[in-house]
Order: structure tokens, then C-alpha cells, then sequence
């Protein structure tokens, strides 16, 4: 596959090495939105920018009919426009807050617990996400994913980052130095408490997810999420 990488910072650079392993070939490497037109050579592009730029990319691949992959976060406030113009565009896309297989098993896993926990009001849920102290979005993608996850199988009806109110799934965002991404979720009662927690130990799992997406984007037309890519039924 021929790959155009939107964003060369710490995702970039891991999914270059890997990319090159896997036998792919990196045709553009864009980090400003002046150079987008060099994408045309591309199959696919994989866009982990920054939050004020993952709009603007899509679209632009979506213009030039390139199939695209992103993990950026952070954006999603537009999240139905970029919707619509795949849809005007006959693009191709999959968006994940988080690409790692693992992330996306821990996701099925989340659900599963929300559901059991729906009937048992004595537990209080909460979630904590730790990452490195260079990340520009609070709370990560992931813990909002999980927490809307939480959220449709239950009577909590938002969550909130630091000091929720009732109704409300509290969410706690730590920064510590070089952590690359840790999310756990806890349900407390006054007689115990239950937690899953899933921790990254490296980048390589988003970026061979983020790889993998890519490659199964191939030849198609629409949007599509991890679940798509990993045939996961719920
Ligand atoms: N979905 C996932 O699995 C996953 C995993 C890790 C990180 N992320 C997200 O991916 C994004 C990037 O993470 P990172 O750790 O590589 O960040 P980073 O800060 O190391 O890199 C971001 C890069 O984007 C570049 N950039 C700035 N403006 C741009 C533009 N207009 N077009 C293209 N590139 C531009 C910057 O130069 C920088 O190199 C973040 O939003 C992060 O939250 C998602
Ligand atoms: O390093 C980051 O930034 C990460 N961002 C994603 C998120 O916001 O959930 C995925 C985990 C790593």
C-alpha cells in the first residue's frame, strides 16, 4: 500500500516504522495543511495530527477520493459534518479514539460490565485516564468513548471531567511523564469495588491497529469503525 501520513510527531513516526515492516511504502508525509495536495499518489492516508487540523485533512482526502484512517482526537464536535461529506463525497473512512486491538476488546468488555451494572444502583461508576504530559486533549478520546459507552447502557446521563454531579460519570485525567495510555474503570460500593483497567505498554499496538484499518479500508466506500475491521458482533 502506498501511505500518505497526516501528522509526523510520535503516532507518525511509529506508524512509518512499522508501515515500512509490513512491506507498505510512505508516498507523503504532511505536517501543515499548505501541503495537501501532494496526496494523489496515496491508497490511503493515515491522519494523527492535531485536533485543529483532523477536519481540514479528512476532507481534503475525501476531495481527492483518498481513503482515510484517523486517530486524531479531539475534534469531534464535528464529527457529523465529516459524516456528511464522506457521505457527499462517496468517501471512505474510519475514525477510532483508539485503534488498539486490545482498547477495542477492552471496549466490548466495558459494555458488558455497564450492562450488568445497570440494575445495581449501590455502585458508583468512575473512570481515570493517564497519559504523557505532552497530550493536548483532557479527558482522552478513549475515556470519552468508554464513558458514552457507559452511558447507553445506563441512567447516567453525561459524564464530567473532574467533579461530576448526580447523574453524571465522574472522569479523572492524569498527566505523568512518558505514559502512553492507561484507562481504568471502577464501580464502588461500600462492600467492594470492581475495576477493568487496560494499559498500554508501547505505541506499536494503535499504530498496527491504525495499519490494520487501512489495509481493510481498501476497495471500500463508506464509514466504518474498529468493529468493522475486527468482525466484532455485540
Ligand atoms: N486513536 C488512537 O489510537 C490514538 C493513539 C495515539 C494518539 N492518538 C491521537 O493522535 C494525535 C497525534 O498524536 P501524537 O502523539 O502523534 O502527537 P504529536 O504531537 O507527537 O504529533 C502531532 C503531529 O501533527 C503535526 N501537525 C500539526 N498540524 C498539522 C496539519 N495541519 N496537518 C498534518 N499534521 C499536522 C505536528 O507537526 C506533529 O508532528 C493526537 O490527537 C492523539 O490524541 C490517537
Ligand atoms: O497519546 C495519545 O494522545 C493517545 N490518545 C488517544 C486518546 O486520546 O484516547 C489514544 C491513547 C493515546
Amino acid at each position: 500500500m502506498k501511505i500518505a501520513l497526516l501528522g509526523y510527531g510520535k503516532m507518525g513516526k511509529t506508524i512509518e516504522k512499522l508501515a515500512v515492516e509490513k512491506g507498505h511504502q510512505i508516498v507523503a508525509v504532511i505536517t501543515g495543511k499548505e501541503q495537501l495536495s501532494k496526496l494523489s499518489n496515496a491508497d490511503v492516508a493515515i491522519d494523527f495530527s492535531v485536533p485543529e487540523a483532523a477536519v481540514v485533512n479528512i476532507e481534503r482526502c475525501f476531495e481527492q477520493q483518498i481513503p482515510v484512517v484517523s486517530g486524531t482526537t479531539g475534534w469531534l464536535k464535528d464529527f457529523d459534518k465529516v459524516l456528511k461529506s464522506c457521505q457527499n463525497r462517496n468517501g471512505s473512512f474510519i475514525y477510532a479514539s483508539n485503534f488498539s486491538v486490545g482498547v477495542n476488546l477492552f471496549f466490548e468488555l466495558n459494555q458488558k460490565l455497564a450492562q450488568l451494572m445497570a440494575k445495581h444502583n449501590e455502585y458508583k461508576v468512575s473512570l481515570e485516564e493517564i497519559h504523557h504530559t505532552q497530550k493536548l486533549d483532557a479527558p482522552s478520546g478513549t475515556a470519552i468513548s468508554l464513558a458514552n459507552d457507559i452511558i447507553a447502557q445506563s441512567n447516567y446521563t453525561n459524564w464530567k471531567l473532574n467533579g461530576a454531579a448526580q447523574g453524571e460519570i465522574p472522569i479523572n485525567a492524569l498527566r505523568l511523564e512518558d505514559v502512553k495510555g492507561t484507562h481504568t474503570i471502577t464501580y464502588q460500593s461500600s462492600i467492594d469495588t470492581i475495576s477493568i483497567k487496560h494499559e498500554a505498554h508501547s505505541r506499536e499496538g494503535f499504530a498496527l491497529g491504525a495499519l490494520l484499518a487501512a489495509e481493510w479500508l481498501q476497495n471500500k466506500k463508506g464509514v466504518f469503525t474498529m468493529k468493522d475491521v475486527l468482525g466484532i458482533q455485540s
